[in-house]
């Protein structure tokens, strides 16, 4: 078995041990790593099964508190249908007309016709079924010469006489009455002499429609009367080759069908469906769109990216969720749309439309993933998404009619113009409404080959359109990202990347593009070979992030060939001015950003491979809080520790121990819009803290804190270094001094300085600060005093009363310093007098501004 083979198999065993139990990282040894990081086994990854699972709850959470947004949802798909409603109560009310009825209609008058008026040619051979009211079936035998000359005969067609014209009309009247066969048209004879060659006739057509199965209802008077060619055109054949005088007498009149009672209805809405319906369908889109750029503008993607969400979990939980959504807006659409009667649902097979909703709901989801990379704010994203939404369809439709209502209109140009996925949903949704309009029957799916005849080829684009959006969507989202990363680190890793600590040394250093621009200072040179060889947990090696350019602006080194380790117990002070590339380091370590040269390692595991086996060990405080403002304190806590594999009662005693040990377990039932921001630094810190983490990284976490939550907060990192590595940036001079054991100075991505705090305050302190307050007039004594008490003292101001002096460490002896200016104290009139130490604060200032002089 090859060693990435041997890796995945025992990676999965692991993943399935692991289901029981939330993911504990095994490491806590006192000698943590025995092997070099690339060869130990990998420790499993959080599993996306837990992670998709709180993104579920908490997403529901989330909805089930928007409660305007859930009524808007319910209302709007009401709203159009009601809309609708009335549309077709005020056609029928002041449009339509009562339809009396009429077994009998009168035929128009009756017209001699000559062969130039009746003569089709082109007719086609009558296949459907007539009526005639006399003894007609003898002209039956009689053969029909065609144009071409050969014999047809007209038997083909088939027919059924009766004996009277009352018994015709009574038929046919029945026929709409009662849901029986319904014949394309009849002749009626009053007069048929074949010898004299005198012949009456009348032809009945129904009105309605052109073919039999169109008038289940009633009868409508614009139907087309296309069929009566070929009746009318049969029988005159037949009348004309047969009959034997030479004089052929015809007369002929039209007459409808008899006229059963009802209303002529205008089917308007029908015509508004496809409209209509298409905006109700697209009207999620927005809010699925908004849902994501809201994360993606609160950087709560990238947190939860560097807490260790995978993103196939987080994708694939939005689209169950706003599916599910989806399927909730087609319940209360189908509940209305029912109840109000609409033809639409009533006559249409259920699963003819179903299928276009279920296919669509996966489209819109599919569209709005694409349109969400477009985005970073929510104001933008909902703006375009109501009246894109409202554009698209609008757009789409007109588009549609105005390029496929000729008759005749290419298929090709039908399916082009449904590569707008709107488009389709609107054709799609058309076809049902016409199918199911007024006079009409609906798509039957018993018909199966009608039904898809009809329908299929919607379904079948819109399906296909869902995918090529899915792909489109993973390509950028993902797999271009993956193929470039990729590629890169295979054409960079063997000068760029160690994978072997062994194999730095010194030289190694001098190869890289990263190559110190000056001499390093001696402590960051030895930090950078100490920790080659450390088992701290962790290693920050060589690292560099470079942030690519654009056409204005060059490439930024946020951070140049960095190495420092941080061991277990130890809170390190990662210290810096603004832009220093603070951020960017701990954003490297969590996985946010690949590194561009050098390593990270963190418990041995390097975040260029085994970022997986990182998460489940290590947490982040980020600079800012992210946080929802709709789920409590302890509903933000149970999400990261669902993440993080705890289930049931491990996960109710660990987020109540994790509210104790930030002091909020008051307020974890309060929403996070609730909490000062003292609060809400606390329950970022509890969220970091929630999965145990071997590894804390804490990026600021006082920031904007009062003294006495500042204090509360230092207690807790004190508390939890105990048995932990945490990495703790800030600005604080004061925090740094209480906490950290160990700072590292940065400024412009190079660290400048590392050690303990005390050694770095007398290695970049000039010595003592020395201050006295004294009488006006002894000022002059006082300072002559102690010039001559230390040599070496330089006056920094002097203000009030008070004298400020700096004095270097050479030559000064404190208890003789302490002696002799208590002895003088009262002949000098000095008030008070203090000597110090150098502050942190100076240490940090003297450095920065040493850095910005030499760059
Ligand atoms: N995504 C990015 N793209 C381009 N440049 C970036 C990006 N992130 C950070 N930078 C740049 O990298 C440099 C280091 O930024 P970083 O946020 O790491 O600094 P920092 O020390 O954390 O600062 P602060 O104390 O203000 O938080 C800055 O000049 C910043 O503008």
């Amino acid at each position: 078995m090859d060693k990435e083979d041997s890796t995945t198999s025992e990676l999965e065993v692991s993943e399935r041990e692991a289901n029981t139990k939330p993911v504990e990282p095994q490491l806590d040894n006192e000698v943590e790593f025995q092997k070099p990081p690339h060869v130990q086994k990998k420790q499993t990854r959080l599993k996306f099964g837990d992670q998709f699972y709180a993104l579920l709850r908490k997403n529901w959470r989330l909805q089930k508190r928007q409660k305007k947004l859930n009524t808007c949802q319910i209302c709007f798909s009401v709203v159009i249908l009601l809309w609708l409603l009335v549309i077709q109560f005020l056609v029928s009310k002041y449009l339509n007309h009562k339809r009396d009825p009429d077994p009998t209609p009168e035929p128009e008058p009756y017209d001699y016709l000559s062969p130039a008026d009746i003569w089709y040619s082109d007719c086609p051979a009558g296949s459907s079924e007539y009526y005639f009211s006399t003894d007609f079936e003898k002209l039956a035998n009689y053969t029909v010469t065609t144009e071409e000359g050969t014999d047809q005969n007209l038997a083909t067609t088939q027919y059924q006489e009766f004996s009277s014209a009352d018994s015709l009309d009574q038929t046919l009247y029945d026929s709409f009455t009662q849901d029986s066969f319904k014949p394309a048209g009849a002749i009626h004879f009053d007069l048929l002499n074949v010898t004299t060659g005198d012949v009456k006739f009348s032809i009945l057509y129904n009105s309605s429609s052109t073919s039999t199965s169109g008038s289940n209802d009633h009868l409508q008077l614009d139907g087309e009367t296309a069929f009566l060619p070929t009746l009318l055109n049969t029988v005159m054949r037949v009348l004309y080759q047969n009959i034997s005088s030479t004089s052929l007498n015809i007369r002929a009149a039209f007459q409808k069908f008899p006229i059963i009672e009802g209303e002529d209805q205008l089917d308007i809405v029908a015509y508004m469906l496809g409209t209509f319906f298409s905006i109700l369908l697209h009207f999620l889109l927005p809010i699925f769109m908004m849902s994501i750029v809201y994360e993606k503008q609160n950087n709560i993607l990238n947190i939860m990216k560097m807490m260790g969400l995978r993103l196939r979990a987080y994708w694939v939980s939005i689209y169950v969720f706003n599916y599910l959504l989806y399927l909730l807006m087609l319940v209360v659409f189908y509940i209305f749309g029912f109840a109000f009667g609409f033809r639409f649902f009533r006559k249409n097979a259920f699963l003819s439309h179903f299928l276009l909703f279920i296919i669509w709901g996966n489209t819109l989801i599919a569209i709005s993933f694409l349109f969400s990379l477009l985005f970073k704010k929510v104001r933008t994203a909902s703006i375009f998404g109501y009246f894109g939404v409202i554009l698209l369809v609008i757009a789409s439709s007109v588009l549609f009619e105005q390029l496929t209502s000729q008759d005749g209109t290419p298929d090709s140009t039908v399916i082009l113009v449904q590569l707008i996925p709107s488009a389709a949903l609107y054709h799609g949704i058309n076809i049902l409404a016409m199918e199911s309009r007024l006079g009409h029957s609906g798509v039957s799916m018993s018909d199966l080959k009608l039904a898809v005849d009809k329908m299929g080829s919607v379904y079948l684009i819109l399906f296909i359109e869902t995918l090529v959006l899915f792909l489109f969507f993973a390509i950028f989202q993902t797999s271009l990202k993956t193929v470039f990363c990729f590629w890169r680190r295979k054409s960079k890793s063997k000068t760029l990347y160690f994978e072997n600590d062994d194999e730095l040394d010194s030289e190694d250093l001098d190869d890289r593009k990263n190559k110190p621009t000056k001499e390093e200072p001696d402590d960051v040179h030895r930090e950078r070979l100490r920790v080659r060889k450390s088992q701290d947990r962790i290693r920050v090696l060589g690292l560099t992030k470079i942030f690519k350019g654009n056409k204005h602006q060059p490439d930024k080194v946020a951070v140049n060939n960095l190495s420092l380790g941080i061991s277990k117990g130890e809170c390190f002070g990662f210290l810096g001015p603004n832009g220093a590339g603070k951020t960017t380091t701990v954003s490297v370590m969590s996985g946010l950003y690949a590194p561009t040269y050098g390593n990270i390692t963190v418990c041995g595991y390097s975040v260029r491979e085994d970022l997986g086996s990182i998460h489940t060990i290590s947490s982040v405080c980020p600079q800012h809080d992210i946080l929802w403002d709709d789920l409590t304190g302890t509903e933000s806590l149970q999400f990261y520790a669902r993440m993080h594999g705890y289930k049931g009662a491990a996960l109710k005693e660990r987020v109540e121990t994790t509210l104790k040990q930030v002091g909020l377990e008051r307020d974890g039932h309060k929403k996070i819009k609730e909490y000062s921001g003292g609060m809400k630094r606390r329950i970022s810190v509890g969220c970091a803290l929630i999965c145990n983490p071997k590894v804390l990284l804490l990026d600021e976490p006082t920031t904007g804190l009062d003294p006495s939550s500042k204090r509360q907060l230092w207690d807790v990192i004190r508390e939890t270094t105990k048995d932990r590595a945490v990495l703790l940036t800030t600005h604080s001079m004061e925090e740094a001094e209480a906490l950290c054991s160990r700072l590292g100075i940065i400024v412009n991505g190079q660290l400048q300085t590392i050690g303990e705090t005390q050694e770095l305050k007398i290695r970049f302190g000039k010595g003592f600060k020395f201050s006295f307050h004294s009488t006006e007039e002894s000022e002059a004594k006082v300072d002559k005093f102690v010039r001559q008490l230390m040599p070496n003292l330089q006056l920094l101001n002097s203000l009030a009363g008070t004298w400020n002096y700096e004095v270097s460490k050479e030559g000064i002896v404190l208890s003789k310093i302490f002696e002799e200016l208590e002895n003088h104290k009262k002949e000098l009139e000095i008030d008070d007098w203090g000597i110090s130490q150098t502050t942190l604060e100076e240490v940090f200032l003297r450095i920065t501004q040493n850095a910005a002089m030499t760059n």
